[in-house]
């Protein structure tokens, strides 16, 4: 991106906060330099400056990750595959491991993007399980092993597109001030807690009308906590007389609580397996039914082949006979092959291999599968998500699948945040997609489930069209909670 159009776009978005440093500006020319895509349109670096993370840190705001940024986690696996189900939890003891793999190293940012580390997420999840390793397989599958795929998928066919109507994406720009349009509309965290703290008096009986603010806008208890008392601790030295210089304060918790540093890169293109071949980067989608699977994928593909990345999808949502017609919808429109089955209720860890093989036989970038999130109990979720992995790295030369994105719609609280422990019991989650934020006043989630789960938000949905996808951006993020 031009740095005018950089320029414009911050200006555009928060006057308040138009204090980057001459430093901040070397960091993202030079960050700029390495996008894999250089030359395009796109090319600052991901947020964070690589400064500390430190609240009081975070005065200088970079400009927001583009797609380029976002599509250029290190293509390199580093580990053999790994078992899902030998590392899963039982019922009662929900793992506490898979979190400080997957956050990002606090530092460089730049340096990171050159030298991956086995901490980052694209890798992390991954990680070889030491009680059963790969070399090992279990009886179950041995038995996969056994069975033909096709046996249970039913015939794999692949959905064509038409030629002759494939859309143009739109710019991300213009995504990223639709982000903040969209989440400022539907009301503010920032703006209720401002209103309190620039009162004349600030005593206890404000501190819990803020306490309550931040539970209800779905932060959860230990960031509000956290939150509570640093504020606290500011407001003391600082007073409430200037109103500027209060929000100043709220705004540099709420960047340090959502936290520039994670990683939120997505591993987007090819990439050598371990046996020397050439293999795409496999996004697993996953999520309960309705979070908005289909259609992010759907939109992840539109991303992608803007950014000149060749796709294919793949249908193991065999749960909803329509989510495949839906898929390969989407997928048409902007050229991409869909695998699908031609049986109902196939087995949708054979749609997944059907889909990889086609991906490693057309030689493309990034093969996207998304699956069906009906799931009676933790068990059966476990099994299903398992296998469809375990069967999508079948094919893949020794590598394992690159990403898991999971799905989580913003707009449903305690109840997303309880599916999504779930899910992340049930498979290594390397980056969630929050959809919906469009119709949510409840942004404090962000923070929430990254705690939570620890791993970053990469992307956010904000509505039902085509190009309502954009990467995660912190700094965006809390000035629109904030409001203007
Ligand atoms: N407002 C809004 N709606 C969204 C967003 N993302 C998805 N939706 C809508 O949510 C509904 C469910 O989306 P799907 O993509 O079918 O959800 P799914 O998780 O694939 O559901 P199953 O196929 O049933 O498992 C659809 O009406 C989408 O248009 C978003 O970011 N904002």
């Amino acid at each position: 991106m031009d740095p005018n159009d950089i320029l414009a776009l911050i200006a555009g978005g928060g006057g308040v906060f138009l204090v980057i440093g001459a430093g901040a500006w070397a960091v993202l020319r030079g960050r700029g330099g390495k996008s894999p895509d250089a030359g395009t349109d796109d090319q600052q670096g991901p947020e964070g400056t690589g400064s500390t993370g430190a609240p009081t840190a975070t005065k200088e705001r970079p400009a927001a990750p583009t797609w380029a940024d976002t599509l250029s986690a290190p293509a390199e696996p580093a580990a053999p595959p790994a078992e899902d189900t030998a590392a899963a939890p039982t019922e009662d003891a929900p793992t506490a491991e898979a979190p400080e793999q997957t956050a990002a190293p606090a530092g460089d940012e730049a340096t990171r993007a050159d030298a991956p580390t086995a901490a980052e997420p694209a890798t992390a999840a991954v990680e070889p399980d030491a009680a059963e390793p790969a070399a090992q397989p279990s009886a179950q599958e041995s038995a996969e092993e056994s069975a033909p795929v096709e046996d249970v998928a039913g015939t794999p066919t692949t959905e064509r597109p038409s030629v002759a109507v494939i859309e143009t994406p739109e710019a991300p720009q213009d995504r990223m001030v639709r982000l903040r349009d969209r989440l400022s509309r539907s009301g503010s965290i920032g703006r209720g807690i401002l209103g309190l703290l620039t009162r004349s008096t600030v005593d206890e009986s404000t501190w819990d009308e803020i306490e309550e603010t931040l539970l209800l806008a779905d932060l959860g208890p230990d960031a509000t906590d956290e939150l509570l008392a640093n504020l606290r601790r500011r407001i003391q030295v600082l007073g409430t007389e200037d109103p500027a210089a209060v929000r100043e304060v709220l705004r540099e918790e709420l960047v340090g609580l959502v936290d520039p540093q994670l990683d939120r890169r997505i591993a987007a293109t090819v990439r050598t397996a371990p046996d020397g071949e050439t293999v795409p980067s496999v996004i697993l989608m996953v999520g309960v039914n309705g979070t908005g699977k289909t259609t992010t994928v759907g939109k992840l593909a539109r991303v992608l082949v803007a950014a000149e990345r060749s796709v294919v999808l793949g249908a193991a949502d065999t749960f909803r006979a329509a989510a495949a017609d839906q898929l390969a919808t989407w997928g048409s429109r902007v050229g991409v092959d869909t695998v699908r089955s031609d049986k109902d209720g196939a087995d949708p860890a054979a749609v997944a291999f059907d889909a990889v093989k086609q991906g490693i036989d057309q030689g493309v970038d990034v093969v996207i599968i998304d699956t069906a999130g009906r799931l009676q109990n933790k068990k059966g979720l476990m099994d299903e998500l398992g296998k469809v992995r375990r069967v999508a790295e079948k094919g893949l030369h020794g590598d394992q699948v690159a990403e898991v994105l999971l799905v989580i719609d913003a707009t449903t609280g305690q109840n997303g945040m309880q599916q999504a422990r779930v899910f992340s019991e049930a498979v290594n989650i390397t980056g969630i997609v929050l959809t919906k934020l469009d119709g949510t006043a409840k942004g404090g989630i962000v923070v929430n489930v990254q705690r939570e789960l620890g791993v970053p938000v990469k992307m956010v949905g904000l509505g039902e069209g085509m190009d309502d996808l954009t990467p995660f951006d912190t700094y965006s993020f809390v000035d629109a909670l904030l409001g203007d």
